[in-house]
C-alpha cells in the first residue's frame, strides 16, 4: 500500500517527541491564563480566501462539497481562530492551540503546530507576552540555542507608498524583498520612475543584523515620524526582552510579511544549530476587521515537528519483561502494578532481542502460591 506524496508514518520516538512539546506547550500556556482553543479541521475556503485575510487558495487542500461549495482542510489556526472568536465573548483576552494545519508549499502538507493567539491587549503587552512565553516554552524543552528576530510590516509598506506602483508590482517586490534579491528589488521598485526611493529600498534589503544596530536607523530616518515611531516600538519590545534575559536578538527592518494579514510587528525564531524557523508570528489588526470589531491582535505558532527533533532523548528507564502465560497472566499484572518507574512490558514468548534490562518469570509454588523469580537463560 502507498501514501500521497510526502504524507509519512512515524513512528517510536519521532511520536514521542511530539507528545512532549504538545504536554509542555499545555502546561505552559495553562500556567501563563490561556484557554484552550479547537476549530473544525473542515472549513469553508472562503474563511482564509476573503478579502480581508486574502490567504491564496492555491496551496489549500480543497474540493467541493454537495452543494458546489469549496471547503479546505484547516491551512491556518489564526484566521480560523478569529472566525470562531467573534461568535464568542471577548472578555477572554488569551487562547491557546495545538493540531496540525495544511498547506501545499509544506514539504509533507501536514504539518502540526502549538500557538497562542491574544486580542485586546495593549501592543506591548500583547508582543511581549508572545515572546515570554516562547522564551518559557522554549527553556522548558531545554531547547535554548535560539535566535529571536524582530520586523514590523510597516517599513516595507511605508516605502513603497511612494513608488506608485501597482499591486501586482507591489506583490512582485515583495517577494524578491523577502527573498533578498537585491537587484530585482531595485529592478521593480524604480519601474515608474522614483530612483532615489528605489535606491533606499534596495538597501533595506541589508537592513538585517544585531539588536544594537537599531540605532543607526534612528539617524537615518530621522524626518520620517511613521518609520521614527515604528523603531521606537521595536526598540522598545527589543529592551524588553532584553530585561528578562533574552540575549540571542536580532533586527530585520527589510522584512516582509508572510502571511497576507499582519499589519505590524512580525517576529521569527531560529535554531542557531541549522537556521530552521521554529516559531513564526506577528501583529495582524486588521483580521477582525471584516466582523466590524475593533481589536488589536497578536499571535505566535511554534513548529512542533521542528521543535520535536531537538528534543533530547528522556533519562532512560529500567526496562522489565515479565514472561507469563495464560495462567499466570492476571498475576504478572498485579506485580507490574509494583514495578513503579519502570517500563514493564508482559510477554508470552522468551524475548531474543536483549532490549530489557531484567526479565522475570512467574513460577508455581509446592504451596500453590506464585512467586516472581529472575529468568536467566
Ligand atoms: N498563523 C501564523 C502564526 C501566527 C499566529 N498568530 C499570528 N501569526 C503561521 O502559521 O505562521
Amino acid at each position: 500500500m502507498f501514501l500521497p506524496e510526502g504524507s509519512k508514518d512515524d513512528i517510536g520516538q519521532v511520536v514521542a517527541n511530539r507528545f512532549k512539546v504538545f504536554e509542555t506547550f499545555r502546561q505552559v500556556a495553562l500556567s501563563r491564563n490561556y484557554t484552550e482553543i479547537s476549530t473544525p479541521l473542515v472549513e469553508y475556503a472562503d474563511t482564509f480566501t476573503n478579502d480581508h485575510v486574502g490567504m491564496s487558495l492555491q496551496n489549500m487542500l480543497k474540493w467541493f462539497n454537495r452543494d458546489g461549495a469549496i471547503e479546505v482542510l484547516r491551512p491556518d489556526w489564526t484566521t480560523s481562530i478569529s472566525r470562531a472568536l467573534t461568535n464568542h465573548h471577548m472578555d477572554q483576552h488569551k487562547w491557546a492551540y495545538h493540531g496540525s494545519i495544511f498547506r501545499q508549499e509544506i514539504p509533507g502538507v501536514e504539518s502540526r503546530q502549538v500557538g497562542i493567539e491574544i486580542v485586546q491587549l495593549p501592543a506591548l503587552l500583547g508582543e511581549s507576552e508572545c515572546l515570554f512565553l516562547a522564551y518559557e516554552f522554549l527553556n522548558q524543552l531545554q531547547i535554548n540555542d535560539v535566535i529571536v528576530e524582530l520586523g514590523h510590516t510597516g517599513i516595507f509598506e511605508e516605502w513603497v507608498t511612494k513608488l506608485n506602483l501597482s499591486e501586482e508590482q507591489v506583490d512582485r517586490l515583495r517577494n524578491a524583498m523577502h527573498d533578498k534579491r537585491k537587484d530585482e528589488v531595485y529592478e521593480i521598485a524604480k519601474q515608474n520612475g522614483h530612483e532615489k526611493e528605489a535606491e533606499v529600498l534596495a538597501t533595506l534589503v541589508d537592513a538585517y543584523g544585531p539588536f544594537e544596530m537599531i540605532d543607526e536607523y534612528f539617524d537615518r530616518w530621522e524626518d520620517q515620524p511613521k518609520l521614527i515611531s515604528i523603531l521606537k516600538h521595536i526598540k522598545q519590545l527589543g529592551m524588553t526582552l532584553r530585561n528578562i534575559g533574552i540575549e540571542d536578538l536580532i533586527i530585520d527592518l527589510g522584512r516582509v510579511k508572510n502571511l497576507p494579514y499582519y499589519t505590524g510587528t512580525l517576529f521569527r525564531g531560529f535554531l542557531k544549530q541549522n537556521g530552521a524557523t521554529c516559531f513564526s508570528g506577528g501583529r495582524y489588526d486588521k483580521l477582525y476587521d471584516r466582523y466590524q470589531l475593533v481589536t488589536s491582535a497578536v499571535g505566535i505558532a511554534f513548529d512542533v515537528d521542528i521543535l520535536a527533533e531537538q528534543i533530547r532523548p528522556e533519562m532512560k528507564m529500567e526496562k522489565i519483561c515479565i514472561i507469563a502465560n495464560d495462567e499466570t497472566l492476571a498475576y504478572a499484572e498485579k506485580h507490574r502494578q509494583s514495578l513503579t518507574n519502570k517500563i514493564v512490558d508482559i510477554r508470552y514468548d522468551i524475548p531474543k532481542t536483549n532490549q530489557y534490562d531484567e526479565m522475570l518469570i512467574i513460577m508455581k509454588k509446592d504451596d500453590n502460591k506464585w512467586e516472581v523469580t529472575s529468568y536467566e537463560d
